[in-house]
């Protein structure tokens, strides 16, 4: 079938053309206001741009790199690149430019659409210098030489123009890459279909119930384009959405109050900074009705915090997934604080049931390539394995990565051309088929003796045992060489509150605290570090390779 996400957002222009699409927040010396578009004006808008992007010879198939902060403008933009068949090549300019320099090389994007800013590092770095037909500059910046045309002079050429003809493609054809934030290593493109693209706009309504004519705090650009496709107006606090943490409470809050917004879509660490800040300032919210936190491990007590601002039947979902396959699994408030003293005990941390439509299968662990589901072992409830899953939300594949391709996608044996994807995450499902997760596959410890295999630690179970000590932070759980074997060793960042003035003293009670759990028997190394590496989008996923490579050199010291 030949389909276009933009079919949803036609509809909304005609059923409610006046109704409100997008509102973005603006702040200019301590004042707020708004900027806003109806869905006519975005339809209007996205229309013209698509025609002038033709215009100027971006054509269906080519791809285009966007780099644009999610105001008006990149709404209007990305809706026309998808109106046109052009595919967005999204990427998040939190991953630091050797990554990002990656991405680019990989993507091959024939435009590069980008504020001022980004066309700098562009011309800095090199960024698509062999590939970059065309450059189109959004915002201010005439003087930078290069930044090609501007969106304003493009959307004038194509603005009497009319309705423009949306390109349709094969329902499973390639219409967006989007690179992973890469926390496990380099990040990855990620290949989008319209089917993708309306499985997740159907989980939204079904699983979420999400309904058109609600309003949402939109934090991460992303799900702020899902509010006009479902109906709903995004409204776009003022803050830099690659680095949520350093958002500003008082204007998330302003902007949920202005708007009343019903729905919000926050990350795990700005969840907690709003917590905080609410919670000081003794703060209710009475017109959310749903919280989304989703894209990183939630922190219970956070929840409870954020919890108390809300109305008594307003729960907060905690979405697993990842850019791969989002969503998968949700559950809500009473079930996660519910979860919280199994999680403790080295339990991993509860995800959920899985999303309508998704299925899931939990397999032995191996690092091998998969060629069909009939090769693998599927594992039984409480058993710990890899997760696995199949859905129309799930991609088919890594743009232009055979070997991560040939290693997370595995053939469904019992369905001709249905493929099933390894998440890289472990975990295991309950009796009631809820599922835990146990960190990463890459962040197991297979520990060794006389080089043999001896025992296999997962990062968040054992992690989470050490969190329950007073004087700890959080901890990471990392392998280590020593003496020719593989060893555990964990390494604690200190709860600054907490005095602790006696290493020596916290090594001895943690180590007594892992003799008391099966999963943490047998890890007698720890190093207090000063402050883990994290991702500067969630600050709640630690770079446990970097930690890794520090370990290894403290202890050879
Ligand atoms: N609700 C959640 N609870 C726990 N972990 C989660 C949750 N949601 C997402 N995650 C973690 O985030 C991962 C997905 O993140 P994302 O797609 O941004 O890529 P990444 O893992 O950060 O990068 P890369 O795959 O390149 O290493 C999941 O595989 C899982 O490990």
């Amino acid at each position: 079938m030949m389909a276009n996400l933009c079919r949803h957002l036609r509809e909304a222009a005609l059923q409610r053309p006046d109704e409100l699409a997008v509102a973005v927040q603006q702040c200019r010396l301590g004042k707020v206001s708004y900027l806003e578009l109806t869905q006519a004006e975005l339809e209007r808008r996205s229309d013209a741009i698509a025609h002038g992007l033709n215009a100027i010879g971006l054509k269906a198939g080519m791809k285009a790199v966007l780099m644009v902060t999610p105001g008006l403008d990149f709404f209007a933009l990305t809706f026309a690149l998808f109106k046109a068949g052009i595919i967005p090549v999204m990427v998040d300019p939190g991953m630091g430019v050797r990554n990002l320099s990656q991405c680019f090389e990989e993507a091959a994007p024939d435009a590069f659409i980008g504020i001022p800013k980004a066309h700098l590092a562009r011309r800095l770095f090199g960024w698509g210098k062999h590939s970059i037909k065309q450059c189109i500059r959004v915002g201010g910046g005439r003087l930078i030489s290069g930044a090609g045309e501007s969106l304003a002079a493009l959307e004038g050429r194509g603005a009497a123009m009319g309705a423009y003809p949306m390109v349709t493609l094969d329902e499973d054809a390639l219409c967006a890459i989007l690179f992973t934030s890469g926390s496990t290593g380099i990040p990855k493109g990620v290949e989008y279909s319209h089917t993708m693209f309306e499985a997740q706009i159907a989980a939204l309504r079904q699983d979420y119930g999400i309904s058109a004519g609600e309003r949402d705090l939109s934090t991460f650009p992303l799900f702020a384009l899902f509010g006009p496709a479902l109906g709903m107006a995004s409204i776009v606090p003022h803050m830099d959405a690659s680095r949520p943490i350093k958002a500003r409470p008082e204007l998330l809050f302003a902007a949920i109050r202005d708007y009343g917004c019903s729905n919000l879509f926050l990350n795990p660490a700005l969840l907690d900074k709003l917590g905080r800040a609410g919670e000081s300032a003794g703060l209710t919210l009475p017109s959310v009705r749903r919280v989304i936190s989703a894209g990183a491990p939630a922190n219970l007590d956070a929840i409870a915090r954020f919890a108390a601002m809300l109305a008594e039947d307003a729960p907060i979902i905690n979405s697993y997934g990842a850019t791969e396959a989002l969503p998968i699994a949700r559950c809500d408030t009473k079930q996660l604080l519910e979860s919280a003293e199994r999680t403790e005990q080295g339990g991993g941390i509860l995800v959920g049931r899985p999303i309508a439509g998704v299925q899931l299968a939990i397999i032995a662990i191996d690092e091998a390539a998969i060629a069909s589901s009939n090769d693998w072992t599927t594992l039984a409830p409480w058993e710990i394995g890899e997760i696995v899953v199949k859905g129309p939300m799930v991609s088919r594949a890594y743009y232009q990565r055979a070997e991560a391709n040939n290693l997370s996608k595995v053939a469904d044996a019992d369905e001709v051309g249905s493929l099933w994807h390894r998440m890289g995450d472990l975990g295991y499902l309950d009796d009631q088929g809820r599922l835990w997760m146990c960190g990463r596959k890459a962040h197991r410890v297979d520990a060794t003796a006389q080089g043999a295999f001896a025992k296999r630690y997962f990062s968040i179970p054992c992690e989470r045992i050490f969190n329950t000590h007073p004087q700890v932070k959080r901890s990471a759980l990392v392998g280590v060489h020593r003496h020719g074997d593989k060893i555990p060793l964990v390494c604690i960042e200190l709860d600054k509150s907490q005095a602790c003035g006696n290493a020596k003293q916290l090594y001895r009670e943690l180590r007594e605290l892992a003799e008391q759990h099966e999963l943490t028997r047998g890890i007698d190394y720890f190093l207090i570090h000063e402050g883990f590496p994290m991702d500067v989008r969630h600050n709640a996923k630690i770079f446990r390779e970097k930690l890794a490579l520090w370990a290894e050199k403290q202890l050879h010291l």
